[in-house]
């Protein structure tokens, strides 16, 4: 036995048996022997220890929480420190998934020292295990610079919402063949500066199969078609809970708007009718 290892890194305990944590090195493995990537967005301690319990591979602290938490119509307003506050709150959950914190607007883009000083503060602060960042050629320097810190990046291409009011709507992107071309570009270069992988978010499936297959990093689709290396999907829209939001490319697994309505309404009722609590409910 050695005096000290960092057993931790590898591998934790958890309710009697060994549970391997999942690793970039090892989303890598998973992509060699084709067997999908499964990803869901988490912003809170209850949520995620669910999540991580379900076997979801790849945990992403989403810039989503602004509208999904806070309300907010974008992903804009949300700050580095409130992307913080949700990270520790996941990391704190977390068994086995491999957790990603997206950097917010304004946190990385067109400052490489800013980007790594955010980048920085996400990793000491949360415990988070890498960042996710909006972009291709643009942030390349900010990519790298948080990468030479030995930071793991995931890049994002197709429909950049933090970049919503450039295009003006939440379309499928990527069409035109200028576009499809530069989003190759885009995706070979966050390969070539050293990402450990990709998200690509409502491009045609064709387009994202053939990045795909030409990329060795994993691919991680939402709206890009059943060909990528694994799919991500924001945990309220695939539970049922953010009701409205319908986009083609979502599959719900539940309805729990309508379970947790039912739920309330009969706590409602049931107070208003004196008949919660019981006596037998009271000390
Ligand atoms: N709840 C939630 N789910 C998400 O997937 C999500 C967020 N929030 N916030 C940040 C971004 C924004 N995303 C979006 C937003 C809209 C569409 C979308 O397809 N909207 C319309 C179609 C818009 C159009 O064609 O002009 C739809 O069909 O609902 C897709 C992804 C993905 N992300
Ligand atoms: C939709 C996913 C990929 C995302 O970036 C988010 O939740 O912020």
């Amino acid at each position: 036995m050695e005096a000290y290892s960092f057993p931790s890194l590898i591998t934790r305990m958890s309710q009697h048996k060994e549970v391997k944590l999942v690793t970039t090195h090892q989303l890598m493995a998973m992509k060699q022997r084709q067997e999908k990537i499964s990803m869901l967005t988490a912003y809170d301690f209850s949520m995620a220890k669910i999540l991580d319990g379900a076997g979801v591979d790849v945990l992403l602290v989403g810039d989503s929480a602004s509208n999904v938490m806070a309300g907010h119509e974008t992903t804009l307003p949300i700050t580095l420190d409130q992307m913080i506050y949700h990270a520790q709150s996941v990391v704190r959950a977390v068994k086995r998934a491999f957790v990603v914190v997206d950097m917010p607007f304004g946190s990385y883009q067109g400052n490489s020292s800013v980007a790594l000083q955010s980048a920085i503060r996400i990793m000491k602060e949360s415990g988070g295990h890498g960042v996710k960042l909006e972009g291709g050629a643009e942030i390349k320097d900010s990519i790298i610079r948080i990468l030479t810190a030995g930071i793991p990046v995931m890049g994002h291409l197709g429909l950049t919402p933090q970049s919503i009011y450039k295009f003006g709507t939440y379309t499928v992107r990527a069409k035109e063949e200028a576009e499809a071309q530069k989003l190759i570009e885009d995706a070979r270069l966050l390969q070539e500066i050293g990402c450990f992988g990709l998200v690509l978010e409502k491009i045609p499936a064709v387009l994202a199969k053939q990045v795909a297959e030409e990329l060795t990093i994993p691919v991680i689709g939402i709206g890009a078609g059943p060909d990528v290396d694994g799919q991500v999907l924001v945990v309220h829209d695939m539970l049922g809970l953010s009701k409205g939001f319908e986009p083609r490319f979502l599959r719900r697994y539940a309805e729990l708007h309508d379970v947790m309505t039912d739920a309330v309404s009969r706590y409602v009722e049931d107070v208003k009718s004196r008949s919660f609590p019981t006596k037998e409910e009271g000390y």
